[in-house]
C-alpha cells in the first residue's frame, strides 16, 4: 500500500505546553485511520496539524514534517488555503454555512476556487451528495436552507461539501459525537465507501466506532503516540500495557 500521509517527528506546543510529543505515523492511501485516547491526550491537536489549522491558533507551534503525497505541507512555498482543498475537514458539530442553501453549501469550495459553470457545479453537487449518501433525501430541496436539515443530514452535507473539492485526505474530528445512533450508523457505513475516493483520519472517543470503521488505530496518551497498528491488533493483542488498559476500559 502506498503512503499518502506521513507525520515525521511532529511536536506541537501551545506556549509552554507540549501537547504532542515526537509523533511519527504513516497512513496508506484508501484507508480509515482512527486516533484514540483519553480526553486531552493530543488527538485533536495532532489532527489539526495535518491541514495547518494551527496557523490560525494563537500561541500554537508545530515542528516536524507532515508529508502529503511527497510534499511537506509546512513548506514555505505551500499555500495553506490551496492545501486545505487537498485535506478536507469535518468537525464534531455539523457546521453548514447557515445562510446558504443545501446546493450552495456543497459547491462553496468550488465557487471559491473560481468555478462558475452551472452544469459543472450541478454535476459536482450531485456526485458529492451521492458520495455522502444524502442525495435521495435532499434532491428535491437543494435550494432550501441547509439549516432546515436534521443534525445527521447536516453532518452528511458537511461531508459532501468536503468531498466536492476531491480531497486526498479527509480529517474527521469526532464526526458523530453530536448525532443519534441511527445517524451515527449511516456515517460509519459511509466511511467504508469513502475509502474508494479518499483517505480518512478520524478522532473518536468511541472505541466501538474505531473498531468498526478503521483499518489502523493509533493510541495517544498525554501527548505521546503510544502504539499504532492494524485495528484488529490494537484491540485484540495490543503490545503496550497502557494500550491494553485503555482498550479494555480500565481507564479513559
Ligand atoms: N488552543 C489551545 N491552547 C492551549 N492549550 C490547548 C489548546 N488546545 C488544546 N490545548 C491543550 O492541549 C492538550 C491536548 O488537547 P487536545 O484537544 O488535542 O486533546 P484531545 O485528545 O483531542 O482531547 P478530547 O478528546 O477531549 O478532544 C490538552 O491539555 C488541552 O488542554
Amino acid at each position: 500500500m502506498t503512503t499518502i500521509l506521513s507525520a515525521q517527528d511532529v511536536n506541537i506546543h501551545y506556549g509552554d505546553k507540549h501537547a504532542v510529543k515526537n509523533v511519527n505515523l504513516n497512513f496508506a492511501r484508501g484507508t480509515v485511520n482512527a486516533l484514540i485516547g483519553p480526553s486531552g491526550c493530543g488527538k485533536t491537536t495532532f489532527l489539526r496539524a495535518i491541514n495547518r489549522m494551527h496557523d490560525l491558533t494563537p500561541g500554537a507551534r508545530v515542528a516536524g514534517r507532515i508529508i502529503l503525497d511527497g510534499q511537506d505541507v509546512y513548506d514555505p512555498g505551500v499555500d495553506p488555503v490551496a492545501m486545505r482543498r487537498r485535506v478536507g475537514m469535518v468537525f464534531q458539530k455539523p457546521n453548514p454555512f447557515p445562510t446558504m442553501s443545501v446546493f450552495d453549501n456543497v459547491v462553496a469550495g468550488l465557487k471559491l476556487a473560481g468555478v462558475r459553470d452551472r452544469r459543472q457545479l450541478s454535476e459536482v453537487a450531485e456526485r458529492s451528495l451521492r458520495g455522502a449518501a444524502l442525495w435521495d433525501e435532499v434532491k428535491d430541496r437543494l435550494h432550501t436552507p441547509a439549516t432546515g436539515l436534521s443534525g445527521g443530514q447536516q453532518q452528511r452535507l458537511c461531508i459532501a461539501r468536503a468531498l466536492a473539492v476531491d480531497p486526498e485526505v479527509l480529517l474527521m474530528d469526532e464526526p458523530t459525537s453530536a448525532l443519534d445512533p441511527a445517524s451515527t450508523a449511516r456515517i460509519e457505513d459511509l466511511m467504508t465507501d469513502l475509502k474508494k475516493v479518499t483517505t480518512i483520519v478520524i478522532v473518536t472517543h468511541n472505541m466501538h466506532q474505531a473498531a468498526r470503521v478503521s483499518d489502523t488505530t493509533s493510541f495517544f496518551l498525554v501527548g505521546d503516540m503510544v502504539e499504532h497498528g492494524a485495528t484488529e491488533q490494537i484491540f485484540q493483542s495490543p503490545k503496550d500495557e497502557r494500550t491494553e488498559a485503555y482498550v479494555t476500559g480500565r481507564f479513559g
